[in-house]
Order: structure tokens, then C-alpha cells, then sequence
């Protein structure tokens, strides 16, 4: 018997309360799934989606969870909660994110899992929606327990995942490196039986172990490109404008280096830890790189310390949400003072929030459509995996722009017509590709 299986097996330790200062959920975690399924009711009348459709839609097709054991440094063994939920795969295999953190729940999962099918037929993607995660801390592991970690739950997933079936992708606390080891795990397992290729099986890889150039950015510059189309569509000039920025990880700083680039001053940033001023602006490229040391902005020195509350009073043009759901609730609605909210975080505003904002004039790009670049993205390296290419970075970035224009303006258009918000009428578009494909195949004639 191995020193492991002679180890102790301990329970899951509950998930510490974060910081004061740090961001917390406006309103109850379980809302979620329930504000997703409300934004779906909500297009399906308008778009008259036929009831069968409605009600397939409204669950994911599978719900994955699996209890795997992993022994940790100090030589005990911890049981981990992992789950993928496959929500739908009419338009191709399931698709989404791996998220590592406390918070992670089945119904945070079945939401983001949800939305992952609306984004991809936002994109016009050949593929469907899923989403997964292990309920931890990673901040507080080892780099040695992180890869046991991820090993054990893709060991677990075994063949409910794969390059035709369902293919993985970073999120919240994983990244690239954490997609090789899910490849690795995958080929060594899976792929060993069926002596196929198998690098397709995740994306957001590093680059020497298929992934693709501009994936890691890509999420960011999705976002930035909506914020210049609306910047274009309201005439409003970029240069010299500011935001603050929620979340200071792939999605968040990203944004903020990039949108520097166009001039514009990142003034106030918040994570896990706490919330930072600076109202001559950071330099996103150092606080990037502090970040990536210190896996927090905490203790950086370029900044002031202030309060949650006081970060969401601050005054800015944009604010970018880059962080968890539910952050926007009623009262950071009536606070913020900024006049475009662009949503890198998927839900980050709660539907109470959503329409104080737009009550007060304050623009959303909702999350469907402002971070669907990482997806268009990924779905372009699963594209090389597939035809064993290399793209160069000016192509990818070329194809990106392009889509992420296209789907601006489609989804500005409905909203126009139907003189409703963007969020619905990105999920009006995005279902009225679903229903179309649903139609054709005439499963209840
Ligand atoms: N990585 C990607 O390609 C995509 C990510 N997203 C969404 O963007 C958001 C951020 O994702 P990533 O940047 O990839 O994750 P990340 O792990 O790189 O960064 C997450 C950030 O959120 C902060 N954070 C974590 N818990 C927090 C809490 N309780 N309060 C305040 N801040 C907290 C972290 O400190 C960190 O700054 C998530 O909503 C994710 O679903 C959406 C599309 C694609
Ligand atoms: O790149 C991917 O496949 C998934 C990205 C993701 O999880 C998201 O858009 O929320």
C-alpha cells in the first residue's frame, strides 16, 4: 500500500472569509443561474423561441460532479469537489472554462455553463456550452498540490471530456500552465486508449504545447474592441479617458494594458485582497507584473488603499468588472459615477443592478458579448490543433477584431430595433442561431 492511501483522509477546511475591503457577491450566490434563466425567458418571448426549444434550454444537458482525492504536501489526503456541467451541444462539442476558486458552486457552474452556449452562438462557433470547476482556494496551495489537483480531476473526467466532446479552457485561478497539465493528463489516459491526437482537447495551452498566439490577452482585447465600437457609435474620444477596474488578473489587467495604449488611465483597481487609488494613473504594465509575483495587488506601492465602497463612488468613464458574478447589486449601481460598464467578469451585474444603471443613463456591455474573445479565440487554436497549423499573432488578432465587430454591431442593431438593453439582445441573437439549428433537425415533428 503507497504512503498515500495509508494517509489520513481530512475534510474539505470551509473557505476563510476574504478581507474587508475585498469585493464580496451584492446579493446570494444562488441568484445566478436563476438571473440567467430570467434574461433567457425574457428573450424567448421576444424572439417567439418555441416552447420545446425554451425547455431544453433551460437545464444543462449533463451535471458532472466528482469527489477525488489528492494528497497534499504535509502528507494528508483532501477530498476536492470538481464539476463540469455540459450545457448544450446542438452547434458542437461543449466549451468553457475551468475555474479554481472558493466560491465555485453547481449553480455558478450551470450559470457560467449556460452562458457559455450564448456566447458561442453569439460568435456563430461551432460549438456548444460548458463549464467546470473545483470549489478551493489555489492561492493556498503549493505549486506541487496544484498539479495533483488538476491532474486528479482530469483523471476523473476521464472521457467526458475530449477534443469532439468537450474541451476545457482557463478561468478564474487556472491558466495556461494549468491547461498543459490537463492535456498531459488527458494523453496519458484517454488518448493513450485511443492512440489519437489529442492537443485539442484544451485551449488557452502555452504556445510550445499547441496553444495559440494571443489567447492569453485575447478576453481583453475582446473587450477593448466593444469598448472602442461603443466609444465609435456615441462619439466619445478614448484619449485621456479613465476607468477602474475590478479584478486585476488575465481578464482585468489585460484591459488595462491595452486600453493604456489608447490612452486611456486605469485610476482605481480592486482583487480578493483590496482596493487601490491612484488618481494620476498606475502603470498597468508594473502592476501586471507585481500581480503575477505576488498573486495579488496587495502591498503594491504605487496606490492608496481605500474601501469596496469607495472604489465604486469613484468617478471614471468605465468601469470594467473583471472579477466574480453578483458584484453590481443595488447599491454599487447607485454609486458608480462612470458612464459605461463593460463587463470582462460573466454576471457581474445583478438584474436589480442592471437596470439602476441604465435607469441613470449608464451604459452595459453585457458580458455575453464584451468577453467572447477569449472563446473566438480559443476556438482558433482548437482550429490549428485540428489541422495542425500555426497561426501568427497578426492573423488571430486580424480574425478577432473582425468577429468581434460583426457581433457588436449585430447585437447594437437588435437592440435598436427591439429597443431593448444589449445583454437581450445579444441573448435574442444568440438564441435565434439555436433555434434555427433546433428547427432544422425537427426533433419533436
Ligand atoms: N480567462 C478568460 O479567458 C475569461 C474569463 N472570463 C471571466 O472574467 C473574470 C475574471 O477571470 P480571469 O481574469 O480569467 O481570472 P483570474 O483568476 O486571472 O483573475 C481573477 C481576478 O479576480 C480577483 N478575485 C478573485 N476572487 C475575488 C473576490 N472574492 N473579490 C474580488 N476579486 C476577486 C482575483 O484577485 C483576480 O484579480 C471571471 O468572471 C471569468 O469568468 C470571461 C471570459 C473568458
Ligand atoms: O476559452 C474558452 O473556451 C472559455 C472561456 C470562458 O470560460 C468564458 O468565456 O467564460
Amino acid at each position: 500500500m503507497s504512503k498515500a492511501e495509508k494517509s489520513p483522509t481530512v475534510p474539505i477546511p470551509e473557505a476563510k472569509p476574504s478581507s474587508p475591503n475585498a469585493a464580496k457577491p451584492a446579493t446570494s450566490k444562488d441568484e445566478f443561474f436563476k438571473n440567467i434563466q430570467g434574461y433567457l425567458d425574457e428573450a424567448a418571448r421576444l424572439i417567439d423561441l418555441p416552447p420545446y426549444i425554451h425547455t431544453i434550454l433551460q437545464q444543462p444537458k449533463n451535471e458532472i460532479i466528482v469527489n477525488f482525492p489528492v494528497k497534499m504536501d504535509d502528507g494528508t489526503v483532501r477530498l476536492f469537489k470538481g464539476y463540469r456541467i455540459q450545457h448544450n451541444n446542438l452547434l458542437g462539442p461543449y466549451k468553457g472554462g475551468v475555474r479554481y476558486h472558493e466560491s465555485v458552486s453547481l449553480d455558478d457552474v450551470k450559470a457560467l455553463a449556460a452562458m457559455m452556449t450564448w456566447k458561442c452562438a453569439l460568435m456563430n462557433l461551432p460549438l456548444g456550452g460548458g463549464k467546470g470547476g473545483i470549489k478551493f482556494n489555489p492561492n493556498e496551495v503549493s505549486r506541487d498540490e496544484l498539479q495533483r489537483i488538476t491532474r486528479r480531476f482530469f483523471h476523473a473526467l476521464g472521457p467526458n471530456i475530449g477534443p469532439e466532446t468537450d474541451i476545457p479552457a482557463p478561468d478564474v485561478g487556472t491558466d495556461a500552465k494549468v491547461m498543459a497539465w490537463a492535456m498531459d493528463t488527458y494523453m496519458n489516459t484517454v488518448g493513450q486508449l485511443m492512440k489519437q491526437a489529442v492537443k485539442g482537447v484544451v485551449t488557452g495551452k502555452p504556445v510550445a504545447s499547441g496553444g495559440t498566439y494571443g489567447r492569453e490577452k485575447a478576453t481583453a482585447q475582446g473587450v477593448v474592441h466593444c469598448i472602442t465600437e461603443w466609444a465609435d457609435e456615441r462619439d466619445f474620444n478614448l484619449g485621456g479617458a479613465t476607468m477602474i477596474v475590478q479584478g486585476f488578473g488575465n481578464v482585468g489587467s489585460n484591459t488595462s494594458v491595452i486600453l493604456s495604449k489608447l490612452g486611456v488611465s486605469t485610476i482605481a483597481v480592486g482583487d480578493h485582497a483590496g482596493y487601490l487609488y491612484n488618481p494620476e494613473g498606475f502603470n498597468p504594465h508594473k502592476l501586471q507584473d507585481y500581480v503575477k509575483r505576488h498573486r495579488s495587488i496587495a502591498g503594491y506601492p504605487g496606490g492608496k488603499p481605500i474601501t469596496r465602497e469607495e472604489f465604486f463612488r469613484i468617478k471614471a468613464d468605465i468601469f470594467t468588472p473583471a472579477a466574480l458574478e453578483n458584484q453590481v447589486g443595488v447599491d454599487e449601481a447607485r454609486d458608480l459615477q462612470v458612464r459605461l460598464v463593460a463587463e470582462g467578469a460573466n454576471g457581474p451585474c445583478t438584474p436589480e443592478g442592471e437596470r439602476i444603471l441604465l435607469d441613470r443613463g449608464i451604459d452595459i456591455l453585457p458580458d455575453v458579448l464584451a468577453n467572447s474573445g477569449g472563446v473566438t479565440v480559443s476556438y482558433y487554436e482548437w482550429v490549428q490543433n485540428k489541422r495542425s497549423e500555426s497561426w501568427s499573432i497578426e492573423e488571430v488578432d486580424a480574425r478577432l477584431e473582425k468577429a468581434m465587430k460583426k457581433a457588436y454591431r449585430e447585437v447594437s442593431e437588435v437592440a435598436r430595433q427591439k429597443k431593448q438593453s444589449l445583454r437581450i439582445a445579444a441573448y435574442c441573437v444568440a438564441l435565434q442561431r439555436i433555434a434555427a439549428a433546433y428547427g432544422e433537425r425537427e426533433i419533436f415533428p
